[in-house]
């Protein structure tokens, strides 16, 4: 291809960095590509998120996607609506960077030594139910803005401890500044974090043929694939209390011969604040049935739960 690719990305600096390794990556294949920095209406404002909606950050370069103004944009995958943009091919899922969250804390600390009444910043409903329910008396402080604005409030003592994502932190080259990572049995991150979504437009096939064979991973796509469709099953929205993990793991055939298979975790507040699990293993090949399969039975769960509330009252 001889033309100049234009890639798309918000101008934050963790945006600016995730587009930077795909620029990379696609002018090692050859291509020529130049970056152009888009401002979204989720970069203007300092709501929370759960208030101005799902989309602010995707959706104003999705348009500018679609409008061929770009030709590739670049996205955070688990901050992308559910729902497909039929205008744009989601050409690749490059590997997924390590999904989980991550604590800064003031003084080194992990959670377990953060002392009761601690205050912990997080944005995120998913963050807050799954920090209290460990139960140690943490108080869950509201709190948006980028990566450094959130680590600068522990550093400036206004916080204990803010709850980021992993990836985010290590793409700014910033994991010194971790002072726990957290394991997904305590805090099971957002369907699709550390992953990135690259997309182009539906009928630029050439395009896609070159991200596809430059940039996608097969592993992460599936991963990332039945955590979303948990997600979706469960009409939740980026900021509800949903988590999903999925790692492809090893299994043995009825023959005893190894097979790569995806088990999946999820995590959901019920109503009353509890938190509901359920686990499951399926085909590769079957990644969005299986996150639909979990997302009914924390369904049933969730059913449950609440007839038990009420039974209670
Ligand atoms: N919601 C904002 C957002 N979108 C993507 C990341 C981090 C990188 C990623 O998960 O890919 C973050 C910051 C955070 O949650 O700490």
């Amino acid at each position: 291809m001889n033309r100049t690719l234009r890639i798309g990305t918000r101008g934050s600096a963790l945006a600016l960095a995730q587009t930077g390794h795909v620029a990379d990556a696609l002018r090692a294949a050859g291509a020529d590509v130049e970056i152009v920095t888009i401002s979204t209406p989720g970069d203007r404002s300092s709501a929370p998120i759960a208030e101005i909606g799902i989309g602010v950050f995707t959706s104003a370069l999705r348009d500018a996607l679609a409008n061929g103004e770009i030709d590739v944009a670049v996205h955070s995958y688990k901050d992308l609506p559910t729902a497909r943009d039929p205008r744009l091919s989601l050409a690749a899922v490059p590997p997924r960077e390590d999904p989980r969250d991550a604590l800064v804390a003031r003084d080194g600390l992990t959670l377990g030594e953060l002392p009761a009444g601690s205050r912990v910043g997080t944005g995120s409903p998913r963050r807050a139910a799954q920090l209290e329910a460990l139960g140690l008396g943490l108080e869950v402080v509201p709190l948006r803005g980028n990566v450094d604005t959130r680590i600068r409030k522990v550093r400036d003592g206004e916080l204990d401890a803010v709850v980021l994502a992993r990836a985010g932190i290590a793409r700014l080259g910033r994991t010194a500044e971790i002072t726990e990572t957290l394991e997904p049995i305590q805090m099971l991150p957002a369907p699709a974090q550390g992953a990135l979504a690259v997309e182009c437009r539906v009928d630029d096939v050439d395009t896609e043929h070159l991200l596809q064979s430059t940039l996608d991973d097969s592993a992460s796509r599936a991963a990332v694939a039945a955590e979303r469709a948990l997600l979706a099953a469960l009409e939740a929205g980026c900021s509800a209390p949903v988590g999903a993990l999925a790692d492809v793991v090893e299994d043995l055939d009825d023959q005893g011969a190894v097979v790569h298979r995806l088990s999946l975790r999820g995590v959901m507040a019920a109503e009353d604040g509890d938190l509901l699990r359920a686990s499951a293993t399926g085909d590769l090949t079957a990644a969005e049935e299986l996150g639909r399969a979990l997302a009914a039975e924390l369904l049933d769960l969730s059913g449950l739960a609440a007839a038990r509330s009420e039974g209670r009252s």
